[in-house]
């Protein structure tokens, strides 16, 4: 069987990597900076302390007071050894600033990105956000995150050991400049030559973004799937396809991690083979001062060491650079279609009026066409249609939640685009057919994050929605915590809390999206009469396939294959829809 999930969506790659983590790292500049200068300044003293201590131990060796020469002067023993002992001090001291630098901008990059992610998710259009692949968010916010944090600091760890390389190379200048131009020449020719091999591992890094994204997807679906799995005994088939994943995103992670393994492996047998070239070269052009040789020797293979460490940071960034390009992407994506955000703040919401509205979720896909009608103060409205007919788009449309692909939505005359927002937000409501519930207490569910709403309110919105005698009845009554997502309650009083959401914002349009279907005959009930004791005082749009629960409508609205077909009172429809009397004859209704 084909399991049909999503893949991760998105094309990375259209801001190189670099490019991506140089404006991640630019408001950064001070912070990087000082810690290259601490860097730099620590591999000065230790190359000093390096050429003191050959110093030394030559002078010692040869039975002599003087350290030296070194361009002509010398150093008596006991002042060279202080100056050694006091560069390693400076030495630790500087290392360690840089290390504490190099954290604080780790931890700095690390917040910003999660914000950023986050921050766009949220500020996003709802048709984005409803389109975002299942697990995709959340694998972005920390693998993908955590990835780009640990090339930061990666990348810290390459500027110390870059400047700790200028360094060395300086000192090496200052002893004997022909072996250290030599030192330079093998590492250029060391480095481009595992060049090819950093191009695979950012190749082989790719796919395994993808992969991760992909099993991130699969799973987050398999285990909203997990009612089904019990019930029809499937669980093999899931081990199966998580295994197959498992496999595939495992897979794609060895092979990149063989690569960076090696390349440092590589590195380290070609860069001594060139010390042990240069060596070679000495001894057959019969270069013989012990001193000299000894200073660059150790000089050489200290700077080898940062050389090596360059090349695994680089290996490293290759493989970290296509995550920071997968989260510059999906950023992007967020950002390029933001939520709207208007600024006119008209008398009232009703009178609404919708003119020559469709809507198409994609090119070939038109759910509404030419949807025109005009809502009264007070109202209530019934939509019903066969099942795909776009009802739950029209709702969408009306919460201001998709913009019409053509026509206008006007709320006392103001299109929906050009309403502020805030205000749009404290004046609609909806109520979906599944009740969203969070873990927390009942107040909190029904209060939903918004401020200011008194616990008279509170209580008041739970007795319009005939929830309050059950919250009663709880054992800490609003103050009760409800479970994971509210799984202490049943579906009808799910549902009627919801209800309560809704109303205790005072709105003066309610949308209900088919609030009964799911609900027992006794629930449904008790839904009916909130809306009957609503009717007249806010005007409400009651999206159903139970007849029953529209039996408060003033006008009903019927739609089919996304064209209004029948537009009139509950009486009228009766003469002219044939949708409607069939609907009323199959609900039992004469
Ligand atoms: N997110 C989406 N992307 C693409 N097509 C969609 C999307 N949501 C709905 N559709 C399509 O739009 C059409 C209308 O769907 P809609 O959900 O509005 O119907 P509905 O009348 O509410 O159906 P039901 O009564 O079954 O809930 C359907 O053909 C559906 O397949």
């Amino acid at each position: 069987m084909k399991w049909p999930f999503r893949k991760a969506g998105a094309k990375p790659g259209t801001r190189s990597g670099w490019a991506v983590m140089r404006t991640l790292l630019m408001p950064h500049k001070g912070r990087i900076t000082l810690l290259s200068l601490a860097s730099l300044a620590a591999a000065m003293l230790e190359a000093m302390f390096i050429v003191l201590l050959t110093g030394i131990g030559m002078a010692l060796v040869g039975g002599k007071g003087l350290v030296g020469p070194a361009y002509g002067q010398y150093l008596p023993i006991n002042i060279a050894l202080i100056a050694a002992a006091g560069s390693l001090v400076l030495r630790v001291v500087l290392s360690l600033v840089a290390v504490q630098l190099s954290a604080d901008l780790t931890a700095v990059v690390s917040t910003e990105q999660r914000q950023r992610l986050s921050h766009a998710f949220l500020r996003t259009s709802w048709s984005v956000q409803q389109a975002d692949p299942a697990g995709r968010l959340q694998e972005l916010l920390t693998s993908f995150v955590s990835r780009i944090t640990q090339a930061v600091s990666v990348l810290a760890t390459a500027i110390t050991a870059s400047l700790s390389l200028v360094a060395f190379l300086l000192a090496g200048v200052a002893v004997d400049l022909v072996s250290t131009v030599a030192v330079l020449f093998a590492l250029s020719l060391v480095g481009s030559v595992l060049s090819p091999m950093r191009r695979s591992i950012r190749r082989r890094s790719a796919k395994n973004a993808r992969a991760g994204l992909d099993f991130a997807n699969a799973v987050s679906e398999l285990g909203a799937l997990g009612l089904e799995m019990q019930t029809y005994g499937t669980r093999r088939a899931f081990e199966g396809r998580i295994d197959e994943l498992t496999v595939e995103s495992t897979v794609t992670q060895r092979r990149t991690q063989v690569l960076q393994g090696a390349q440092p492996q590589i590195y380290t047998s070609l860069a001594y083979g060139a010390v042990l070239a240069g060596v070679g070269v000495l001894f057959l052009v019969g270069f013989r001062n012990l001193s000299i040789i000894g200073a660059v020797m150790l000089l050489m293979l200290r700077s080898l060491s940062y050389g090596q460490q360059l090349s695994n940071a680089s290996a490293s960034i290759a493989g970290f650079l296509p995550f920071l390009e997968w989260v510059e992407e999906v950023v992007k994506g967020y950002a390029d279609r933001p939520a709207p955000i208007g600024t006119v703040r008209p008398a009232s919401v009703v009178p609404f009026e919708a003119d020559d509205v469709s809507y198409a979720y994609t090119p070939d896909r038109t759910a509404l066409s030419d949807v025109t009608f005009r809502l009264e103060p007070g109202e209530a409205l019934g939509v019903i249609g066969p099942s795909g007919a776009g009802k739950s788009t029209l709702a969408q449309l009306l919460l201001g939640l998709r913009p019409p692909s053509t026509g206008t939505l006007r709320a006392d005359g103001v299109p929906l685009e050009d309403i502020d927002r805030d205000w749009w937000s404290d004046r609609v409501a909806f109520v979906a057919q599944d009740a969203r519930l969070f873990t927390g207490t009942v107040a909190e569910n029904i209060r939903f994050f918004r401020e200011g709403i008194t616990e008279e309110e509170l209580r008041f919105a739970a007795r319009q929605a005939n929830i309050l005698a059950d919250i009663e009845a709880l054992p800490h009554g609003f103050d009760t915590h409800l479970g994971e997502r509210g799984s202490q309650l049943s579906g009808g009083q799910r549902q009627r809390l919801s209800i309560a959401r809704a109303l205790v914002g005072k709105p003066e349009l309610l949308i209900l999206d088919e609030p009964t279907s799911a609900l027992d005959g006794v629930s449904e009930s008790l839904i009916r009469r909130t809306l009957a004791d609503l009717h007249g005082r806010l005007t409400v749009v009651i999206i159903a396939h139970r007849m029953s629960t529209l039996d408060i409508c003033d006008r009903i609205m019927v739609i089919e294959a996304g064209r209004m077909t029948a537009l009139d009172t509950p009486s009228a429809l009766r003469a002219d829809s044939e949708f409607y009397r069939n609907a009323l004859a199959v609900a039992g209704i004469a």
